[in-house]
């Protein structure tokens, strides 16, 4: 949390509200998979994120290798498909990103939609634009946990950029 602006570092009070948020302001990885980037998904992707008001902190195209994926995806190295798992990922470049706002992690899954696109609602990046479990376009964070960990892996520090949004006072309802 140290990176994240002064006034960011702190928690929304939720006591005294109707609305609880579950968490404060956090940081959440996504990336645009090479299904994604060859279909040229990237900008409408992005736009989605935008739109719901993240900011983004950090981005970059690249190649992911076998080494960076076995970390990444390290619960699943020993699953039946992970050796397709990894072929689908090497098959092309990635667009990384790290996306920053209030409860990004939970909404952006919620954006992303289920794993399996079948079961993903029509709204979703995957219940819009995909259809099998192992095409499905974006990979989003799944805890703040695993975000954290995800962005270190993905990013250096220096990559990731603090900037303040000329709009975060219309899209954020800060307690005086
Ligand atoms: N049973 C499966 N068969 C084929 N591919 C799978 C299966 N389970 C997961 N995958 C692939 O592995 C990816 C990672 O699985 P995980 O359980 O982390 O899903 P996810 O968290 O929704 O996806 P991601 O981590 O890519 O955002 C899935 O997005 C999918 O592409
Ligand atoms: N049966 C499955 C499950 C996951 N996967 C792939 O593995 C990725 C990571 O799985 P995951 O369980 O972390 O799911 P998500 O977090 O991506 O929703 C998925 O997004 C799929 O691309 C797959 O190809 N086949
Ligand atoms: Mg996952």
């Amino acid at each position: 949390h140290d990176c994240l602006p002064v006034y960011f570092r702190q928690r929304w009070p939720s006591s005294r509200r109707k609305t609880r948020f579950t968490g404060g302001v956090e940081r959440t990885l996504v990336a645009v998979k090479p299904d994604g980037v060859q279909r040229r998904y990237v900008g409408q992707i992005i736009q989605r994120f935008e739109k719901r008001g993240f900011k983004l902190v950090g981005l970059k195209m690249l190649q992911a290798s076998d080494g960076l994926l076995s970390q990444h995806y390290r619960e699943l190295v020993k699953k039946p498909f992970y050796p397709n798992l990894v072929d689908y990922m090497t098959s092309g470049p990635v667009v990384a990103m790290v996306w920053e706002g209030l409860n990004v992690v939970q909404s952006s899954r919620r954006m992303v939609g289920p794993t399996n696109p079948a079961e993903a609602p029509a709204g979703t990046v995957r219940g819009d634009l995909s259809l099998h479990v192992s095409r499905n376009v974006v990979h989003a964070s799944d805890s703040v946990e695993g975000a954290e960990r995800e962005i270190k892996l993905w990013f250096e520090g220096k990559e990731l950029l603090n900037w303040e949004c000329y709009d975060h006072s219309l899209t954020y309802k800060e307690d005086k």
